[in-house]
């Protein structure tokens, strides 16, 4: 199932126009405030109206302007989880989880057991909302969302009133939904890592325009894009898999620019992360390094560069996938940095996250 998007509406002094697919996985809509996020998430669960679109979802029309068809919102089988959770205050959490599967009203209403186990949430069942942390409440929103049978779930910054410890708690529930669901996300988001650690496909809009739809890992490796998306945060994601904890503690993982180490990842030999690694903090040599303290250096080859006003922005072959990294123009010049050049990249820090089932955790190199 795939989702399939083409708006445009004129608001007084703003002027939407996005045209993007999106398919299984999840979808992230990243832009500036302001650039139209949420009223592209608004437009596909029908509380918006545009001018003129085409949104279908796995091949059914839910609005075509030219042909006048415009499903309302209870009728788009939508799940629809908003920046503060609505929970209903005097119902508890077995009963607002509920209050979703009575909303499907149909015989394929998805396993109340599983979901409540995928969202953590088998303990919290007789509590009210009032007991609840914000994370836990954001749980049981999507619970519920997940437990009306939506054909796709749309979350316009679930997280925002989190501070960041909870939200790093809830991350993972969020890959697990990914991973595990067969139901494509649109996901609103202004924080970048966020966007790398959950995405598997990204949508940049800004000032109500596409700048590009693409596969995640392709996109946050552009330098393109990076000064659109914000170079303190450009940085790209690559594969890694876990292949030994050593005994010192650290876990040792298998790149396509060879072996990089992080602070123990209490998962088995074999599971498969996504490594984000950010453009600042990566440093390039043009010889391996020795007699470093950072353990992390890959190997590759300069793909592409792109001088900006504020440095340089390299991205780097690793196999088959890319790496970015910001250095000085000067650097880039000394270095004669040159498409198809070998070229040593020193990690800095890395953010992990599982691509599967499992315990999840961040490291720093
Ligand atoms: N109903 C409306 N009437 C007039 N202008 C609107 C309306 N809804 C949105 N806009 C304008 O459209 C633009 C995009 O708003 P939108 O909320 O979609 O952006 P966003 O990317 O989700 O922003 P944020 O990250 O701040 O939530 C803004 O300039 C906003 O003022």
């Amino acid at each position: 199932m795939s989702l399939s998007v083409a708006l445009k509406h004129q608001f007084p002094g703003f002027a939407l126009d996005v045209a993007f697919d999106a398919p299984p996985g999840l979808t992230a809509l990243f832009g500036r405030s302001g650039s139209g996020k949420t009223s592209v998430i608004n437009a596909v669960a029908g509380l918006l109206h545009p001018d003129q679109g085409r949104i279908s979802a796995g091949g059914t029309p839910l609005l075509d302007t030219a042909q006048r068809i415009n499903l309302p919102p209870h009728r788009r089988r939508l799940g629809y989880v908003f920046q503060d959770a609505r929970l209903f205050p005097h119902l508890t959490v077995r009963q607002n989880l509920r209050y979703g599967r009575w909303f499907a009203g149909n015989p394929t209403t998805p396993n109340f057991d599983q979901i409540t186990n995928l969202l953590g949430l088998h303990s919290l069942l007789h509590r009210r909302p009032a007991a609840l942390s914000g994370g836990e409440k954001s749980r049981v929103a999507i619970g519920r969302a997940l437990l009306s049978n939506p054909a796709l779930l749309l979350m316009d910054e679930p997280f925002a009133a989190l501070d960041d410890t909870r939200k790093v708690e809830l991350l993972p529930y969020i890959e697990a939904l990914r991973d595990q669901t067969q139901i494509p996300i649109l996901y609103v988001s202004h924080a970048l890592p966020e966007v790398a650690r959950l995405a598997t496909t990204l949508v940049v809009l800004d000032q109500g325009k596409l700048l590009r739809a693409g596969p995640a890992a392709d996109l946050l490796a552009d330098p393109d894009l990076a000064p659109a998306i914000g170079l303190r945060d450009a940085g790209a994601v690559l594969t890694a898999r876990i292949a030994a904890q050593d005994a010192d503690g650290l876990t040792e993982l298998h790149t396509a620019g060879g072996p990089i180490w992080l602070p123990q990842i209490a998962s088995p030999l074999g599971t498969a992360l996504r490594i984000r690694i950010a453009a600042q903090d990566v440093i390039l040599s043009r010889s391996r390094p020795e007699g470093l303290s950072a353990l992390n250096i890959l190997t590759g080859t300069v793909r592409d560069i792109r001088l900006t006003d504020q440095g340089a922005l390299i991205q780097i072959a690793i196999g088959p996938e890319n790496l970015l990294a910001r250095v000085t123009t000067r650097s880039a010049e000394t270095l004669e940095l040159a498409p198809g050049l070998p070229i040593f990249a020193i990690v800095k820090s890395v953010a992990a996250a599982q691509t599967d089932i499992g315990t999840r955790q961040e490291g720093a190199a």
